[in-house]
């Protein structure tokens, strides 16, 4: 299955890369509407009518090649063409014809009289087929067109949109005019950004696996290169590739534990945080790197709130931070770490411990306050842009926005372009937190994760994730794993933990993470 995600542009040069190596518009057609007929056929609630509405480019030729496969299994299919037939191009006329042969009913709703019919021939559908715009949307939906989606929305029967839910912007999921609210999507060959950019995900409906229609992968790797990202900006980096995460990823990183493995094969996880009134961040950035597996966790604190932190941890070795003991010259403690975590309920008066943690030859996590500090601090910024080491930052947008210096909203309007910018400014790792959050290399790889669910926007979510990064650090630090795929699968677990029931605070979340990794370990074993 391709986990790629491309922009309209890129999709539109892989495909037209395809039909040069030699499949034609027509196969590629042909076999996009095959897929859909399957989806079809797996998701209809009931056998009976299903209507295609056909707008005028090649989406609706996916659609007319569809309805052929669904006649073959003799399912009952309208055609409502939007548009009048002799204005369709040449590969999509002939599914026209190949499908009127297989005895799908034509009609047409591209004149104001048939298009009255339109709500009639809607309602004896079991299931709707939105075939009305594809790739190729260039501007609002107006007119017929428009109040089409509007009766398609109100009809009340399941739809499942072909490539894109009509009247979305394939790239920024942006409504144009009006837009179908689907209930499935079936992706053509790759995914695209609008499923999941603006308001993509309140359209899109289920996600469907991408459909393979014969564009090689290494062609759809290729269109990242050929053809800009709309994101990309002169103060960002250059998106190289992107995908999302997905299961396997998550599975990767959590293989099956060795039956004479014991805690400090596991990493050891150094976590720098708290401060009056802010007690619980560290604690809770601790249970989650313990959740995501590390052996041992190590806690510094400064003084004043030692006693409340250190009496709250059962796991956790606590140091107060004038102890010094730690980070003694030579034989420090802090010496046998895998990966440092800094930020956690930390406060803003930490910039002189915060110098000395950059200098630490050590993947760094760098959460919360310590990227409040940096944005504040050029003489830090330049620390952390400059350092040789794994670095990581971890903003939600309100802290992105503050090491931007934009606004929230900047961020929020196109995150993917935040994220790239992120990495350009900082020359480190990004994990741009929120609905769909997006983790970028420093050479501008992104992946986006489509799990996780609102109930993570409770206090504390966000350091129970910086534990389980640290976690993922302290493993690329001793095995040499790979970083991308070793923070996918941590933000990943995180959202699918999100998703679960049997947890209300950032606490049991960690306890959730926890179960899913055991369950994770031990399916290796089966
Ligand atoms: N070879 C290919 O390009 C393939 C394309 N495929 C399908 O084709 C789609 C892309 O095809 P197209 O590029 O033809 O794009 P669309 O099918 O999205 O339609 C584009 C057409 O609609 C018109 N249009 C755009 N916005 C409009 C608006 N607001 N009001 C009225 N007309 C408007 C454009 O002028 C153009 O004629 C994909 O999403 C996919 O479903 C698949 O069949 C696979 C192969
Ligand atoms: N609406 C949402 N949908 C999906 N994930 C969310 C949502 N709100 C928050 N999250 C996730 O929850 C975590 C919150 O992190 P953060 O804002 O740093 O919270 P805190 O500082 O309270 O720990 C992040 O991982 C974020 O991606
Ligand atoms: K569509």
């Amino acid at each position: 299955m391709s986990v790629r995600i491309l922009s309209a542009d890129q999709m539109r040069w892989a495909d037209m890369t395809t039909t040069e190596a030699g499949i034609s518009g027509f196969e590629l057609m042909d076999r996009a509407g095959r897929a859909v007929a399957d989806a079809v056929l797996d998701y209809m609630p009931d056998f009976g009518r299903v209507v295609i509405v056909i707008g005028p480019g090649n989406n609706g030729g996916d659609g007319f090649a569809a309805a052929r496969y669904l006649r073959s299994r003799r399912i009952p299919v309208t055609l409502v063409m939007l548009v009048p037939l002799d204005t369709l191009g040449g590969d999509t006329l002939m599914h026209a014809e190949l499908a009127r042969e297989a005895g799908a009913k034509l009609r047409d709703a591209s004149s104001d009289r048939c298009f009255a019919e339109l709500n009639r021939w809607l309602l004896r559908a079991v299931m709707v087929v939105d075939a009305m715009f594809g790739t190729g949307l260039t501007r609002p939906l107006s007119g017929r067109l428009a109040k089409a989606v509007a009766q398609i929305n109100q009809a009340d029967r399941p739809v499942l949109s072909i490539d894109i839910a009509s009247g979305l912007n394939a790239d920024s999921g942006e409504v144009m005019g009006d837009a179908v609210k689907a209930d499935f999507t079936l992706p053509v060959a790759a995914y695209k950004w609008g499923y999941w950019m603006g308001v993509g995900p309140e359209f899109s409906g289920r996600l469907l696996p991408a459909s393979a229609i014969g564009v090689e992968d290494e062609t759809l790797c290729r269109a990242w290169a050929a053809v800009p990202d709309p994101s990309v900006s002169k103060g960002s980096t250059v998106l190289r590739s992107a995908c999302f995460i997905h299961s396997d990823m998550i599975g990767q990183a959590w293989p099956k534990r060795h039956r004479l493995s014991h805690k400090g094969n596991f990493g050891r996880v150094w976590i720098f945080g708290g401060s009056a009134g802010f007690t619980g961040a560290p604690r809770l950035a601790s249970l989650g790197a313990l959740a995501a597996g590390a052996g041992l966790v190590s806690v510094v604190c400064p003084d004043d709130v030692y006693p409340v932190v250190a009496s709250g941890s059962l796991e956790t070795m606590v140091h107060s931070q004038s102890s010094g003991a730690w980070m003694r010259e030579g034989d420090g403690l802090i010496d046998q770490a895998d990966a440092i975590v800094a930020g956690p309920g930390w406060g803003c008066a930490q910039t002189t411990l915060l110098a000395r943690l950059l200098d630490v030859d050590r993947p760094l996590l760098l959460d919360a306050d310590a990227l409040n500090m940096i944005a504040a601090d050029a003489a830090l910024q330049s620390r952390v842009s400059e350092r040789d080491s794994l670095t990581v930052l971890t903003p939600h947008p309100g802290e992105a926005a503050r090491l931007l210096s934009c606004t929230v909203d900047d961020i929020q309007s196109d995150r993917k372009k935040a994220v790239l910018k992120l990495c350009k400014r900082y020359a480190c790792w990004v994990v741009l937190k929120g609905n769909e959050t997006l983790i970028a290399s420093p050479q501008g790889d992104v992946m986006l994760n489509p799990s996780g669910s609102p109930q993570l926007a409770v206090a504390g979510s966000g350091d129970v994730l910086a534990g389980m990064l640290g976690r993922q650090l302290a493993v690329c630090y001793r095995n040499d794993t790979d970083v991308g795929m070793m923070l996918g699968a941590g933000v990943g677990l995180h959202g699918e933990a999100g998703e679960q029931n049997g947890w209300y605070l950032a606490g049991e979340l960690a306890g959730m993470v926890a179960g899913l990794r055991q369950g994770i370990e031990r399916k290796h074993g089966d």
